[in-house]
């Protein structure tokens, strides 16, 4: 074969190869293109996939051309996975969102941020808004290295946000409620506390968290009463009540609770919800109005209500068991010139002791109340016969004999006045009790006080009796039914008459003549005093000067005033006016006033006497030694006279009577000796006067003397006098004088 043969075939050879070679390459190419693109496709589906699992965005932007590229899996279709791919230079921010979302951006391009991160509202599909929470990163840069391009994924979050900002509200709420709210499992260990529970109870959470319950149980509880709670938990799934806790600290409170079962969310296990109110301070006032409402504050004794109340009881029992009930209705003595004049601390200080005092004597089991002012009841059940009442009421009575100690110097007694009603006896019902208790302590009062009386019948008719008398008492100016009657008084250094005492008269059209002693507690009782002590005073400085008229000018005349009269009246101008309208010189007008007048409102007394002795009227104290004022106190005042009371005087000059005596001779001396004028009230006998004269007693005034007489008959009396002077008077008193001195 030709060489250009042999070279043709080598040549036709070597491009088979050739082109043997360079298909098989070609078909290795396509080979690994094909795989190539097998893998690309799988890596895309991958990626579809699990952008559509993760349901976000895949997103593209481009710095340069501010172009964004969003592809994303269209919702709900697993299996067709349909990519849609959304080129956008409208990024449709929110307004709002704008520059936060540059400001995350800048900071991640600028190196200050890792990534960018960035949670936004975008538009939606429906015109509206959705929160994105968008993350990504560079993908592309230029020659310089910056950032062209980043990409990232984007999720919708907005039902996320919904939740969370659900989920922080309720936080929130439960952090700032008032109410303590606490979750206890199913074990009832606690899960959580809100910041009101550590306030209500003193434990943090982190003191509470997975412990039981019981660790704030009280001791105010038995174990039974947590087991029933719990029982009603988990059997009712609801528990309602009040129950009292222990703080950390030891001390109790009380609280309203409300439980509920809930189910954990994911879970089936339940969880108890507890929402606790600490109710301790409102049921503290509560207890505190049921105080007020049923007990007496000042004695911390029951009052009119619970009095009612237990009497009601009292008189429910004793029905049923056949047996008497008693009532004792207590009233202090004069308690109301005592608080006048030492001033309402005091006559508190004085209620306080009363009640001690009382409760003490009738024993713990009795009912004791403060009714009102210084009223005071004791119910007595239980008794066999009424003699037991009065054996109380004495042992009351006894109780009171010990002098009030006042601010460790003033020693007070006060006695009680105390009227007795029985069930069944005299009444069926409480009230009608009261009533005759009420009346019986009246009597009890109009008998002379400090003293007890069981309730009669007759009784009401004394009640009729008093309101017939304010009632005629009103008009008896009007009907000119007062008088004044005069009494002598004379005067042991030179035997003279100087004074008369003006004593009123009462001669109702209805009552017949009424006794001052009765009628005046009335006056003054019902404020009815004001207008007759005018009256009188105005009589007295009358019938004076008509005597001065008639040559008796040497007199002065000494006039009652009364606590009232002193104290809520203008007595002053009163005075000033009657001494000016009748010409009475105020040197021969004397006021009559009893301790307690001058010790009622001492300041304003004080201030009332220092203008009377301004004006040149004298003062004298009545009844003196009856009361609770000392001489140290009345020397402040401007006194000029003092009333020794009749009940001193009365056993003077008897053998065997030291202790009056003992106290008529102090008083004088003592009085002397701060310039008083002693007057000793009541003289009856020659032997009382000659025991006066000798102990220099300046005056006397008594039926020795004279009774109280007209006005007419004083004006002879006195004129008539210097006569009778020296002769059987002067040899009465000598004799009497003889019989006196031992
Ligand atoms: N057993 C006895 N009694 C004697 C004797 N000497 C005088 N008396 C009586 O003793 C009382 C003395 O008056 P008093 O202490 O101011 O006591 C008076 C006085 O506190 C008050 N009173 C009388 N008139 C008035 C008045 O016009 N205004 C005021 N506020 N009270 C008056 O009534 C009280 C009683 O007055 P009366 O019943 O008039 O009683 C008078 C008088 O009649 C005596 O030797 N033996």
């Amino acid at each position: 074969m030709p060489s250009s043969h042999y070279m043709a075939l080598l040549l036709a050879l070597l491009v088979l190869l050739l082109a043997g070679v360079l298909l098989a390459g070609h078909r290795r190419r396509e080979r690994d293109q094909r795989e190539h693109l097998r893998a690309m496709r799988e890596r895309e589906e991958k990626l579809r996939l699990s952008l559509w699992a993760s349901n976000e965005l895949y997103w593209q932007y481009d710095l340069e051309r501010h172009e964004l590229e969003k592809v994303q899996i269209e919702p709900g279709r697993s299996d067709d996975l349909d990519v849609q791919v959304d080129l956008d230079t409208d990024h449709q921010i929110h307004p709002d969102d704008v520059q936060p979302v540059l400001q995350r951006l800048r900071a991640y391009v600028t190196g200050h941020a890792p990534m960018f991160l960035s949670e936004h509202r975008i538009h939606d599909e429906q015109g509206g808004w959705q929160w994105v929470r968008a993350r990504g990163r560079a993908v592309a840069r230029d020659d310089n290295g910056r950032i062209t391009k980043i990409a990232g994924t984007a999720r919708n979050v907005t039902a996320n946000r919904a939740q969370e900002r659900e989920r922080r509200i309720a936080t929130e709420v439960t952090r700032h409620m008032v109410e303590a709210v606490v979750v206890l499992d199913e074990e009832f260990h606690f899960v959580t506390v809100n910041p009101a529970f550590t306030r209500m109870s003193g434990y943090e959470a982190e003191d509470v968290v997975g412990k039981d319950a019981s660790l704030t149980n009280s001791e105010q509880h038995d174990a039974a009463f947590y087991e029933q709670s719990r029982k009603a938990m988990r059997e009712e799934g609801h528990w309602d009540s009040e129950m009292w806790q222990r703080r950390k600290d030891g001390r109790e409170f009380l609280c309203a609770v409300r439980t509920h079962a809930i189910l954990e969310p994911g879970t089936q296990r339940r969880l108890y919800v507890l929402v606790a109110t600490d109710i301790t301070d409102r049921r503290r006032i509560e207890q505190e109005l049921r105080y007020l409402a049923n007990y007496d504050t000042l004695t911390n004794l029951p009052n009119r209500t619970l009095l009612a109340e237990r009497l009601s009881r009292a008189i429910v029992r004793a029905r049923r068991q056949g047996t008497c009930v008693a009532l004792l209705f207590l009233d202090l003595d004069r308690f109301k010139d005592i608080n006048d004049s030492l001033g309402h601390a005091t006559g508190d200080r004085i209620l306080r002791m009363a009640a001690q005092r009382l409760q003490q004597a009738a024993g713990a089991t009795h009912t004791v109340a403060r009714i009102g002012g210084d009223e005071f009841t004791v119910v007595l059940e239980d008794l066999a016969h009424a003699g037991e009442a009065d054996a109380c009421a004495q042992r009351v009575i006894d109780a009171f004999d010990e002098p009030m100690l006042i601010d460790d110097r003033q020693e007070i007694v006060i006695t009680p006045s105390i009227g007795i009603s029985l069930y069944p006896d005299h009444a069926q019902v409480p009230t009608d009790l009261l009533k005759h208790a009420d009346t019986a302590m009246y009597q009890a009062k109009a008998a002379g006080r400090h003293t007890f009386m069981r309730y009669t019948e007759s009784m009401d008719s004394n009640s009729r009796r008093r309101a017939g008398l304010v009632a005629s008492l009103r008009r008896a100016i009007e009907r000119d039914e007062l008088r004044l009657a005069y009494q002598p008084q004379l005067s042991l250094a030179d035997g003279r008459i100087r004074c008369v005492e003006a004593l009123l008269r009462w001669h109702s059209s209805e009552h017949g003549e009424v006794p001052p002693a009765q009628f005046i507690p009335l006056a003054e009782e019902s404020g009815m005093i004001v207008a007759i002590g005018e009256w009188v005073l105005r009589e007295a400085c009358n019938t004076l000067s008509d005597w001065q008229r008639q040559g008796l000018d040497d007199i002065s005349i000494a006039v009652n005033v009364s606590a009232t009269q002193l104290l809520h009246s203008d007595l002053p101008r009163t005075v000033e006016r009657i001494l000016r309208e009748t010409g009475v010189d105020p040197g021969q007008l004397e006021l009559e006033l009893t301790e307690s007048v001058l010790m009622a409102k001492a300041d304003l007394a004080a201030e009332r006497l220092q203008f009377f002795r301004r004006i040149g009227v004298s003062i004298a104290v009545d009844d003196f030694g009856t009361g609770y004022s000392s001489l140290a106190y009345l020397r402040r005042l401007p006194i000029t006279t003092l009333k020794i009371d009749k009940a001193f005087i009365d056993d003077l000059g008897r053998p065997g009577d030291t202790e009056d005596a003992a106290i008529t001779t102090t008083v004088i001396a003592m009085a002397r000796s701060l310039g008083l004028n002693v007057v000793a009230e009541g003289v009856e006998t020659a032997e009382q006067l000659a025991f006066l004269r000798q102990h220099r007693c300046d005056v006397v005034q008594g039926y020795w003397l004279s009774p109280p007489l007209q006005a007419r008959q004083c004006l002879e009396f006195v004129h008539g006098w210097p006569e009778r002077e020296g002769s059987a008077m002067r040899a009465a008193a000598e004799e009497g004088a003889t019989h006196a001195t031992p």
